[in-house]
């Protein structure tokens, strides 16, 4: 078979949908350069292959994860050891593995993988999608610095790229993994509290929308502290004011706080969850 793709995902969910789309986008693979192997649902892998023309193999699966250059983990944390056990045998010291699966370390994975396997793991997030991802990575044993630098290179098309050590990921995965969420259910409740004060519909997600982007290239481009530019939106006796002292009587910024804590918390749990004995063959 002929050796043409560059990555190989091994689960077709929401993030490996989003890191297609960007990778795409930016021009770092063709489509045909990208496989997708999926559990079961052929109408999950026939809607990607409409939408991206990418390579979704229905008979040669394992010649496809084995001339891979890149495989890309894609699945829960509860199907991973299946999914290791069903394809890891394909999987050879030659390729670059990369798991985004959250909670499951590096060793985790080493472990039920030929001996000397380059495994990085790799937390990004679902703005992938439009080239907007904040992704952090980390290395396993096996890859060096040249490995890392691919991966970062990958992970740059669709987005900004840090490098951390592995004990800090459960908290990237609670605090940028997790965080679009965090994000959209603000919107939600802002495009609310402007309904239901008789806005129009598109009015409130135009301002609200153009709020977030305008504060977020605010903090971009003037480099200032959060709390800086907030003060500058503040007046005295102002409605801003009126509005935080609101916001704290309900501990909005402990509520987060303890929101990021907990999603690193649960990021372990479910590193710990499946965390039962190799069974390589
Ligand atoms: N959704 C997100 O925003 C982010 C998710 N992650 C991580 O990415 C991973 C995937 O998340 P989602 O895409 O949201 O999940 P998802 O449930 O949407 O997709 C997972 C896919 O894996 C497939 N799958 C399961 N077992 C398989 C096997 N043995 N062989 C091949 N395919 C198999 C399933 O059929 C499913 O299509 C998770 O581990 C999650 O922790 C990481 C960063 C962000
Ligand atoms: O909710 C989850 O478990 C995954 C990991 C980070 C974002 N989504």
């Amino acid at each position: 078979m002929e050796n043409n793709t560059l990555y190989c995902f091994i689960g077709a969910g929401s993030v490996a949908e989003a890191i297609i789309s960007g990778i795409i986008r930016e021009g770092k693979a063709a489509p045909g350069e990208i496989a997708v192997i999926n559990r079961q649902n052929r109408d999950r892998l026939q809607s990607l292959i409409q939408r991206f023309q990418i390579r979704c193999p229905e008979e040669e699966k394992v010649e496809t994860i084995r001339n891979a250059r890149n495989l890309i983990l894609a699945v829960k944390p509860k199907d991973m050891a299946d999914a290791l056990r069903q394809w890891g045998s394909a999987i050879h010291s030659g390729q670059r593995v990369i798991s985004v699966v959250a909670g499951l370390s590096t060793s985790w994975i080493e472990e039920r993988l030929a001996p000397g396997t380059t495994v990085i793991r790799a937390m990004p997030n679902t703005s992938s999608m439009v080239g907007r991802s904040a992704t952090a990575l980390c290395p396993g044993r096996h890859a060096g610095e040249k490995d890392l630098e691919e991966a970062r290179r990958t992970f740059d098309a669709i987005g900004s790229t840090v490098t951390v050590e592995e004990q800090h990921m459960d908290t990237v995965t609670g605090l940028s993994g997790s965080g679009p969420a965090y994000i959209y259910y603000m919107v939600e409740a802002l495009e609310q509290a402007g309904i239901t004060q008789g806005l129009d519909q598109q009015i409130v997600r135009q301002l609200t929308l153009q709020t977030l982007v305008g504060a977020a290239h605010m903090l971009l481009e003037t480099g200032e502290a959060p709390a800086e530019l907030r003060k500058k939106v503040t007046s005295p006796g102002g409605t801003t004011m009126a509005a935080l002292e609101t916001l704290d009587s309900h501990q909005f910024q402990q509520a987060l706080i303890h929101a990021v804590s907990r999603a690193k918390e649960r990021s372990k749990e479910l590193g710990e969850a499946w965390n039962t004995p190799s069974v390589r063959t």
